[in-house]
């Protein structure tokens, strides 16, 4: 029996943060440690090395030994998306084969950024990384970031092939990700992207969702789509109103990823501080942060029943 597209990859994705010893260099006990914490929370896999992960702050080598680690972690028990994107196609190029190589199971990859790039540009880009391998190819959209909004004509060309599975649609309109998922069709992969509007995002065709918050609370999302499969609707907008709480306060912090990261660290996970420019929490923000992380083990507790 065939799996289609859909059933085989839908669901909730961790956008995984990255994992440093103290000197602030990748260490992959850590990465290890941090991949297997995810194991058995009922997310369908992780996203290695997109925004929350940092991939645009290391090197490809740091890069490879991150996604070596949690291979040799999770391969088999997780499904592994890994982001290549770089600025050089040449160096996109490198961590998508190297992915394959290591048995990820999809490639995933922003446009080059810096340069002002024509649609034509970012098309080659990308293109150049779907030929280097034989993995399943989603695009990243994330405009807000790269200054890049990917047209319904480009995904639609470059969805014609087989190896282009979907979009991770992480700008903030619900309009544009229900467009992708028209364009694209019903065996087109479309993943949200913003946290806060996980709910509304699937309403308008997300099969799931990539996300960097996840990675503190993946319960309460496995639990949050879980109620939408359902038909729980008024149930799951009471929890997204409960999550969204949660990532306000996270985002009131010098940085998102900082402030997740050191309530990773609460609970025996340590991953050390983000990669600067990325600010980490101050020790002035370490007993509010301890409140939250407390407020979230009580939410999940109350929705899980553990
Ligand atoms: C703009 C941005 O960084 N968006 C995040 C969200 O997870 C975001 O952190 C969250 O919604 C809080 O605003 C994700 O879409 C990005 C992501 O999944 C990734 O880490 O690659």
């Amino acid at each position: 029996m065939t799996t289609d597209i859909i059933s085989q990859y839908q669901g909730i994705y961790i956008a995984m943060y990255s994992a440093y010893d103290e000197a602030g260099n990748v260490d992959q006990d850590r990465v290890r440690k941090l991949a297997r914490y995810y194991v058995g929370k009922g997310v369908k896999g992780l996203y290695v090395g997109g925004s929350s992960g940092e991939g645009i702050l290391q090197n490809a080598e740091e890069r490879k030994q991150v996604l070596e680690a949690v291979m040799e972690e999770v391969k088999g028990e997780l499904t592994i998306i890994v982001h290549v994107g770089a600025n050089s196609t040449r160096e996109a190029v490198e961590l998508s084969m190297h992915a394959e190589k290591v048995g990820a199971d999809i490639i995933s990859a922003v446009p080059s950024i810096y340069y002002r790039l024509p649609e034509a540009a970012v098309e080659t880009h990308w293109q150049h990384m779907i030929d280097s391998t034989n993995l399943p190819f989603i695009i990243y959209n994330i405009p807000q970031t790269t200054g890049f909004t990917l047209s319904t004509s480009l995904l639609a060309k470059l969805a014609e092939q087989d190896k282009v599975i979907g979009v991770k649609m992480s700008g903030e309109s619900t309009f544009e990700l229900q467009q992708y998922k028209e364009t694209g069709g019903s065996m087109f992969l479309v993943f949200n992207g913003p946290d806060e509007q996980f709910l509304a995002g699937r309403i308008m065709g997300a099969d799931g969702g990539i996300g960097g918050t996840y990675g503190v609370m993946p319960e309460l999302f496995v639990k949050l789509n879980s109620l939408f499969i359902g038909n729980r609707i008024e149930e799951a907008q009471a929890l997204q109103t409960k999550i969204n709480g949660f990532i306000k306060k996270l985002l009131g912090y010098p940085s998102l990823y900082g402030a997740c990261k050191y309530i990773l660290s609460l609970r025996g996970i340590e991953t050390g501080a983000p990669r600067l420019p990325l600010l980490p929490v101050r020790p002035e923000h370490h007993a509010s942060l301890a409140e939250l992380n407390k407020d979230i083990e009580k939410t999940v507790a109350k929705y899980t029943g553990a």
